[in-house]
Formats: C-alpha cells, structure tokens, sequence
C-alpha cells in the first residue's frame, strides 16, 4: 500500500451510534481514523429523526435522551481526535491494485486502508419543498439547516413545516428576525404542546392549513412566496428575506447498493467479524445483517468493537484481534 498523508487506516461511512462508538474503539486501538456523515450533525436517526425522546434500552443508563447520548458518544469519540467530516454523503467506494480504498463524496476524494460502513438506512438528507425553482434557491435563501441563527437577525423569515424542529426554529427565530410567520398545511402542529403553547403566545404569526405555491425572485434570492389554503382558493403572498424549510429527513442505501457488496434485504451481509464479501470492508450497526440480528443501538455498540478490531488485524497482521481491556489500557 502506498503511505502518503491523507491514507487513513479506517475511514467509517456514517456518523450514527455505531459509527460514533466505532470511531472510540478505532482510536483506543491506535487508528488513524475518518468518520463520514452526509448531515451537518452527527448521531444518525437519534439526533435527525428523535432527538428528545428517552432511550430506555441502552446498558448503564435506565433512561436516556438521545441526543444526551448522542453527545456523549461524541465526546468519548473525540477523545482520540477522528477527522470528522461532515455534509458529505460517500457516493463510491472502489478498492484500489495497491489494496487501498479510494472513496468519493460529493465534495472530494478520501483515502483508507479500511471502510468500514455503519450507515444505517442510508444517508440522510431533508426532505425537500416540491416546488418549481426550490433547487435553484436552496444555495441561496432556502434553508433546510439552520447552523447560524444570528445570520437571521432582523429579516423577514418564513418557516414552513408542522413538527417540532419547525415550531422549535419559529421560536428561537422569533426574538431576533425582523418578523417569522410560520406555515403548516395542517391546522394542528405536530410538536410538543408545550412549544405549541409558546407559540400561540409569541408573535410569531401562524398562517395554517396553507401549502406553498409559488416561489418568486430573481437570480440571486426569493423575494415572496404565495400559499394557497388546502382545500380552498384563497391565496396569500409573503415577501421574505429567508425561507426555512423543515419537512424531515429521508434516508436511502442508495449509492452504496452499488458497491458490489452482498446486499440482503436493503442491509449488508456479514460474518462473524463483521466482515463483508469484500476484504477489508467492514459494516456494522442497522445497515449490516446475518442470520438472527437485532437493529438496536445495543447489537451496534457490539458489533463496533468486532468490526474494529477485526480491521485492526487487516491492516496489521500482527496485531491482535483482542487489544486487551481499556481498564488496563489508558
Ligand atoms: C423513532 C425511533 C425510535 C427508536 N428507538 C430506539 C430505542 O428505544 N432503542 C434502540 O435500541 N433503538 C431505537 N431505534 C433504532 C435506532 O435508532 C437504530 O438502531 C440506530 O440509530 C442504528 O444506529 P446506526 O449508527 O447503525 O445507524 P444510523 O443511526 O441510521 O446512522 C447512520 C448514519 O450514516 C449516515 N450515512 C448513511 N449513508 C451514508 C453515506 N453514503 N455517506 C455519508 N453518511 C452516510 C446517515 O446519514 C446516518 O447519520 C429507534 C429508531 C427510531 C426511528
């Protein structure tokens, strides 16, 4: 294999629980390791699909919020420094005549002696707004993150959406924006009642059950955008200096459905070493089966440290497989 600088021992597709976990074992063993999430954040379905919602099956805690544990598994993670990349979704992964791995993004090319994937259902992205020229706007004043809230002071914002990250921007928009008038095609918001009854007492100005339209601007920005009352005529044209959009996220295998590997059941079939048909690729967490698997956070924290320390032995034949316990190894 040629050495150069940006050869990783084991890059990890997928910045989940399993992905997070791994990352720690990996660099408790010594590894110089990627991890690589298509989201702005890491966590996988805890923090994009149910981050406030307690986690009641993880061993050593009776109960926990997933993005707590989401947070904690970062923290254990960073301990060893991983390069993390976000906002980037691996798109190929080919492996190379020096045994290497060559792995392209949307954005650039990374370099690994070891994949292993821990992608769950597929890379996340949010589901976007389904209307004439949203593609065109989506790298200007169409948002579906929102990384920097001060970016929204004293504009003129329209949020649309009806679950609680929708409810939840409204709000935390509300004191610095210009004005927030937030948009639901149904006339209940399917958020916390708790955030709902802020809302009704905040100024935020609800327009329900309303779905957008039409997008109007010119090339750089969307300056309005009308709705139209489901099931009714009347419409209403807002102008707007910023357009949130949260409608959820989809995720699909996708891309690595592609990769000659053995797929069963849109999951990646392994052995007990959480060895793919392809060596040198690992996969473990939801996104890898056999015979009898389990998708729980708990069968992917085991399955880490096997996949681990199975490519630890990969890339070094004379490591061991068993590193010994971390009790004895800090
Ligand atoms: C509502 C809900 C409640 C749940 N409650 C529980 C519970 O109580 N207990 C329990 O054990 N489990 C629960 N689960 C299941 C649990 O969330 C999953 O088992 C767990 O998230 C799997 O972790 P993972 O790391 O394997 O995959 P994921 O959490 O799915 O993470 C995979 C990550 O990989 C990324 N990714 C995928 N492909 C690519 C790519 N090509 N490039 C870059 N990034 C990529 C994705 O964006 C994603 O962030 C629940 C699930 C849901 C939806």
């Amino acid at each position: 294999m040629h050495e150069h600088k940006d050869l990783y021992d084991l890059t990890i597709i997928g910045g989940g629980p399993s992905g997070l976990f791994a990352a720690f074992y990996a660099g408790m063993r010594q590894m110089k390791v990627k991890v690589i999430e298509s989201m702005p954040q890491l966590g996988g379905q805890l923090s994009a699909l149910y981050p406030d919602k307690y986690i009641y099956d993880v061993a050593g805690f009776p109960k926990v919020k997933a993005q707590d544990l989401v947070d904690q598994l970062a923290a254990q993670a960073q301990q060893f420094n991983p390069t993390l990349v976000l906002e980037e979704a691996v798109q190929t992964l080919t492996k190379e005549e020096d045994e290497s791995f060559t792995l392209t993004t949307d954005k650039q090319t990374h370099y690994s002696k070891a994949v292993l994937i821990t992608a769950g259902a597929g890379a996340f992205a949010p589901r976007k707004l389904q209307v004439e020229k949203a593609d065109f706007y989506e790298d200007k004043n169409i948002h579906y993150f929102i990384r920097d809230l001060s970016a929204f002071t004293g504009k003129r914002v329209v949020v649309i959406g009806g679950g609680d990250s929708a409810v939840d921007w409204a709000l935390m928009l509300e004191p610095i924006a210009k004005e927030v008038t937030l948009v639901h095609r149904r006339d209940a918001f399917r958020a916390h009642e708790h955030s709902v009854e802020l809302l009704n007492n905040s100024t935020v100005r609800v327009l329900t059950p309303y779905e957008t339209t039409e997008l109007h601007g010119d090339e750089h920005a969307v300056s309005s955008i009308t709705f139209q009352k489901v099931k009714g005529d009347e419409k209403e044209t807002i102008e707007v200096d910023d357009v949130v959009v949260t409608f959820g996220f989809v995720s699909t295998l996708g891309p690595i459905k592609e990769w000659n590997l053995d797929i069963l059941k849109n999951a990646i079939q392994v052995n007990s070493k959480m060895e793919t048909n392809i060596p040198g690729v690992y996969a473990a967490g939801d996104v890898s089966t056999y015979d009898g698997k389990v998708k729980l956070i708990a069968t992917g924290f085991g399955e880490a440290p096997t996949a681990v320390n199975n490519a630890k032995v990969y890339i070094d034949p004379k490591a061991r497989v068993f590193p010994g316990h971390s009790t004895s190894l800090f």
